[in-house]
């Protein structure tokens, strides 16, 4: 279980973040939803510790982990994996090099500096790849693959660290529908197949209601919304997004006006 407790993030006099309390169990797939600048990407960043609160707390299987350091602070973000919009991969490295540093908190760091990866490191490496048919990209630059191709081994990369959870912020922001629906269905596996927990940011509602077993709606850093897509009726879309919403929700501006 995932517990954050009244999690708070101010930067000056904003509060990006405002005490948020939520419980994900394991094996959920949480849809973070909410205008831009609502809280989102504060949120999942402080949940992985790269930003830290500014007040609450965060509790993982009844340990807090809001002030973990050195050792112990990696060893919680080896649980918790993160995807990003940007992919974050090393353009001029080769795609299986680039999947096998997911590798990293399982092997010694001298491998990893001499580049000795485990022939079983190489194999969870390629096989991660081959799940989400990319397999043949392997000795590839990763920086001459689609931003498609790139967010699916981003995604591998996060799966062969053998995650608790997948914190993904906007992983497919910068892509096109079909390439929005590989990454979303090679999220979507990730989770059936392995239990893995998954949250993840999305701009669009229908995506995250066609995916997510549960969403978590933002507003100005607060929580206004929690519960099952069914429950999140077209008004409260209106009302969590404000302007946005005939984007959101895909209809007509003069109906969401109405
Ligand atoms: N490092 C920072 N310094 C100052 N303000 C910040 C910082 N990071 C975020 N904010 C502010 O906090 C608020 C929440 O930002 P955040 O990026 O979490 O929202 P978001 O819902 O993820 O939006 P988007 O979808 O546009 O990424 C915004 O008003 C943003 O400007």
């Amino acid at each position: 279980m995932l517990e954050l407790e009244g999690l708070t993030r101010r930067f000056g006099a904003k509060t990006a973040v405002d005490n948020i309390t939520l419980a994900i169990a394991p094996g959920e797939m949480v849809g973070v939803i909410g205008r831009s600048g609502a809280g989102k990407s504060t949120l999942l960043r402080m949940i992985n510790r790269l930003g830290d609160p500014t007040e609450g707390r965060i509790i993982w299987r009844g340990r807090d982990i809001t002030a973990l350091r050195g050792q112990a602070l990696r060893q919680w973000r080896s649980q918790c994996a993160m995807v990003f919009q940007q992919f974050n991969l090393s353009p001029r490295l080769d795609v299986l090099t680039n999947v096998l540093v997911g590798r990293l908190c399982h092997v010694p760091a001298w491998r990893a500096v001499l580049g000795l990866w485990r022939e079983t490191d190489r194999a969870i490496a390629l096989s991660a790849l081959e799940q989400f048919d990319i397999g043949a990209l392997a000795p590839q630059r990763a920086g001459s693959l689609s931003g498609g191709q790139q967010q699916r081994v981003a995604i591998a990369r996060a799966l062969v660290q053998e995650p608790a959870i997948i914190l993904a912020d906007e992983p497919v922001a910068s892509l096109d529908p079909r390439n929005t629906t590989l990454v979303m269905d090679a999220l979507q596996e990730i989770n059936r197949r392995f239990g893995i927990t998954v949250l993840v940011n999305l701009h669009s509602l229908d995506l995250s209601r066609r995916y997510c077993t549960r969403l978590v709606g933002l507003a100005a850093g607060r929580l206004v919304f929690d519960g099952p897509p069914e429950a999140l009726t077209d008004a409260v879309a209106r009302s969590l997004y404000g302007l946005e919403a005939a984007e959101v929700i895909g209809a007509e501006p003069a109906l969401v006006a109405a």
